[in-house]
């Protein structure tokens, strides 16, 4: 059966790395879900994110990044492995560079934030449409320095890595979601 896409957008769950497995998503497919994260709306087409495709050896350098990382955290070599493996397990991994222009004339910094959020949650999305899994993830080594200085030039921010792949099981329900009349509200004005 045919997926809308109201479908794509009401099915969509996160997948966790652990339960990604190849194949991964080709060329043909990336390009897909960058063009529908260009679809999310940003105020004077300022695209302020990159994504930053890895896959293939590449990801063997941001494993020793990232257990670079755990050692200069102190979390010692079981930890080192840990966060390798965060690197390695996933069959594609799309890292999320944020460019903000904190002195843009018209646009200020937290609509091209709502920008960013727009075009990974289109990714997510075309991802999930297209058949694959995924899941936006950060934590502190987006702040390490080495890290953040591989994936972004001066100014940009690295907001995360998206891991990708095929998923081993169905994704998780809508459990932990508000329902959405908590979060539609009919306005009225001030009374005078
Ligand atoms: C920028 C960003 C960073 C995130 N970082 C993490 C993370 O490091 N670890 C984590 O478990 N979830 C992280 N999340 C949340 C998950 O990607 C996911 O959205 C959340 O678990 C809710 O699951 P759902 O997408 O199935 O609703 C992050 C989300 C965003 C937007």
């Amino acid at each position: 059966m045919t997926m809308t896409p109201l479908d794509a957008l009401l099915t969509r769950y996160s997948v966790g790395p652990k339960h990604l497995v190849e194949p991964g998503p080709g060329d043909a497919e990336l390009t897909l879900m960058a063009q529908a994260a260009l679809r999310a709306p940003d105020h004077a087409e300022l695209v302020p994110y990159r994504f930053k495709v890895v896959r293939g050896d590449s990801k063997r350098g941001m494993a020793a990044l990232f257990a670079d990382a755990a050692r200069a955290s102190a979390k010692g070599e079981e930890g080192a492995a840990l966060d390798a493996e965060r690197a390695l397990r996933p069959p594609v991994t799309v890292a999320v560079v944020a460019r903000i222009d904190l002195g843009h004339p018209l646009v200020p910094a937290h609509e091209q934030w709502a920008a960013v959020g727009g075009a990974v949650a289109n990714f997510l999305s075309a991802a999930h449409a297209l058949g694959f899994g995924g899941k936006m993830l950060s934590g502190a080594k987006v702040r390490n320095p080495a890290i953040a200085a591989a994936f972004c030039e001066p100014g940009e921010t690295l907001v995360g890595w998206i891991a990708l792949g095929t998923p081993a099981r169905r994704a998780a329900g809508p459990a932990r979601k508000p329902d959405p009349g908590q979060l539609l509200i009919d306005w009225h004005p001030p009374c005078k």
